[in-house]
């Protein structure tokens, strides 16, 4: 009766905006947004696609912060630095901050997934097209105007370079508050296969913008089970206010639409 039809307009309305983001799950009228699941028979071997070179000055980290929605290790990026170039970019991009995703338990966590598979955690190396713009406000809404790794994470072994990170993360528990961080290299994050997917899509956080040229490795990083929970212990809320612990930060899968994964290995 009228009652369930009430009941169902109230749903369609109130379901494209997710508590967790404060913004929509969709955004109208997007047609390359991200995260995505990438069918591993269905991406497609691009021969003239390279590895990618990546080269970061380990002086170039400022400080690691918590912004309510994860925690970001944020670089210098007034100069060419911190680079990444070739793969399958046609400029060099700047390395502006990396930051994680990941779940309440191993069970989920990543953000995008391979032929359906959620790993617990995914790395996000973010950078800006220093070729075309000026700085990476302005290339975060224009087209090519940055470039994202996706690196998994799986549990297993212990990962050293990661233990610093972790050991910095109770001081930057609450919402909005940050700690100095002088040299840290993030290339002992990559995997050592230099094998990717790669795709036009969108930030997956807000402004959710299709700016986007995501190169996703295709094998994880291992880290124990310890160094996850630490990610968990963080919070969502800033000091004084009742407590979030920060999991689950990710955002929902979205439609691939026209889009074609493109692979750099057979
Ligand atoms: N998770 S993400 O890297 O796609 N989203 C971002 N939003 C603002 C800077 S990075
Ligand atoms: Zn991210």
């Amino acid at each position: 009766g009228v009652l369930f039809y009430t009941l169902k307009a109230l749903l369609v309305i109130l379901l494209p905006v997710h508590p967790l983001w404060k913004s929509p799950v969709s955004v109208p009228g997007g047609t390359r947004q991200s995260p995505i699941n990438i069918q591993w028979r269905d991406s497609v071997y691009d021969p003239c696609l390279k590895p990618l070179t990546i080269q970061y000055d380990p002086s170039t980290c400022l400080h690691i912060w918590n912004n309510g929605y994860s925690f970001l290790v944020e670089f210098e990026d007034s100069a060419d630095k911190s680079i990444i170039t070739v793969g399958p970019l046609e400029c060099h991009y700047r390395l502006k901050q990396f930051h994680f995703h990941w779940g309440a338990i191993n069970e989920w966590g990543s953000e995008h997934t391979v032929d359906s598979k959620v790993f617990p955690a995914e790395l996000h190396l973010v950078h800006w097209n220093a070729n075309k713009f000026s700085s990476f406000e302005e290339a975060i809404s224009e087209d090519n105007g940055l470039a994202v790794i996706g690196v998994f994470l799986k549990i297993g072994t212990h990962h050293k370079g990661l233990q610093k990170l972790v050991d910095a993360l109770p001081a930057v528990k609450h919402k909005d508050t940050s700690v100095e961080f002088d040299v840290f290299d993030p290339s002992c994050l990559m995997p050592s296969c230099p094998d990717y997917w790669t795709y036009a899509g969108s930030l997956t956080t807000p402004p959710l913008t299709e700016s986007v040229t995501w190169i996703i490795k295709k094998r994880p990083i291992e880290v124990d089970q310890d160094q996850l929970e630490e990610f968990r212990l963080l919070l969502f809320t800033s000091a004084g206010e009742e407590e979030k612990k920060m999991v689950d930060n990710f955002r929902p899968l979205q439609p691939l639409m026209n889009r074609t994964v493109r692979s750099s290995f057979e």
